[in-house]
């Protein structure tokens, strides 16, 4: 299933959550949805499997290269807000969620028993749900949410409140989704997760996309200096290296090492020589941030920017 999220706009009262986001989520690929509280990601997946409608813009799935309109069958659908029966037991709570989705408990029950084991519940089936930690009753939700087994898979949070040994757990069945040619919508803040998990990522703030693609387009999007750690005389290397056409800037790390950004990668081999023969270089390696030094940074910066462009209008 392919999900087009052509410029869509949503706007509450006083607030635009998502501001013309498009995005093209292709079967087989995990697109997940970063962004720090109140980004508009909930809101981008409430539309997503059509909760509210899009203000402008439009949303359109298409199934083998047809166009459909979603049913409740089609997608599986974690909410941020879990809706589960806190006095009843977990089987009881999986048995009522496949009984809506028109599931006989004949057939599924050896798949709620593999997830069951899967995710550690098996002992506990019998309990009711209001005795579970949040991280536990985090796995029967999911477990609820992925019996039927749709082409869609959209997630919002789907790590929150696991352990780590969890969150690989759930790492694993998002793979297998995908190598089962799922198409599968995540929102999360775990960056490390995100970053070993989605083929593609909307990073959100404010609504609106501040970049989106694979992680190597959204480092050149964030990122788009080359930037080196040099292991040299720092003191020494400031002073000689000054005025060297191609770097743009350079920044003390420690008395050992500097950081140097460039203007462009083009040249930048050529250039160690010159620059070692001005002060020794003991080792020199680009740095490639992971997602959440980007993400931070980037909010970061566009927080002060923000502050910077209201002191300058008061
Ligand atoms: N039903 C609503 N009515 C009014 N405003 C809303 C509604 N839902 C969301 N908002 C506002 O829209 C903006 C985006 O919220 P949203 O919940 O989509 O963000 P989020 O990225 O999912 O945040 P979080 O990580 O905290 O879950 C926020 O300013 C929020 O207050």
């Amino acid at each position: 299933m392919r999900l087009s999220v052509n410029n869509v706009t949503k706007r509450y009262r006083t607030v635009t959550a998502v501001d013309a986001i498009s995005l093209d989520i292709q079967p087989g690929k995990i697109q997940a949805l970063l962004g720090p509280n109140g980004a508009g990601k909930s809101s981008l997946v409430r539309m997503l499997v059509g909760l509210t409608q899009p203000d402008e813009g439009e949303i359109l799935v298409e199934n083998n290269g047809e166009s459909i309109e979603l049913t409740y069958h089609d997608f599986a659908y974690l909410p941020e807000d879990r809706g589960l029966y806190q006095d009843r037991t977990i089987l009881d709570n999986l048995s009522y969620i496949a009984s809506l989705r028109g599931l006989k408990l004949s057939d599924i029950r050896s798949d709620i028993d593999n997830w069951l084991e899967r995710f550690e519940l098996t002992d506990r089936k019998d309990e009711p749900l209001r005795q579970m930690s949040k991280g536990n009753q985090q796995k029967v939700q999911l477990i609820a949410t992925l019996l039927h087994d749709p082409q869609l898979v959209i997630l919002d949070e789907p790590f929150s409140g696991l352990d780590p040994v969890n969150q690989e757990h759930v790492l694993t069945v998002l793979n297998e989704l995908r190598e089962r040619g799922k198409t599968v919508v995540l929102s999360a803040h775990q960056m490390e997760l995100v970053e070993r998990l989605a083929d593609t990522m909307l990073l959100m703030n404010k609504g609106r996309a501040v970049a989106q693609g694979s992680l190597q387009e959204i480092r050149d999007t964030l990122l788009p200096k080359p930037v080196y750690r040099v292991t040299t005389n720092a003191q020494l290397a400031l002073d000689s290296w000054q005025g060297v056409e191609q770097i743009e800037s350079m920044r003390k790390v420690s008395e050992e090492q500097v950081e140097i950004t460039f203007d462009a990668d083009a040249g930048i081999e050529q250039l160690w020589p010159t620059l070692a023969q001005r002060v020794s270089i003991k080792a020199f390696a680009p740095i490639q941030p992971g997602l959440h030094d980007l993400y931070l940074d980037t909010i970061r910066r566009q927080a002060s920017g923000e502050r910077n462009s209201k002191e300058a209008q008061s």
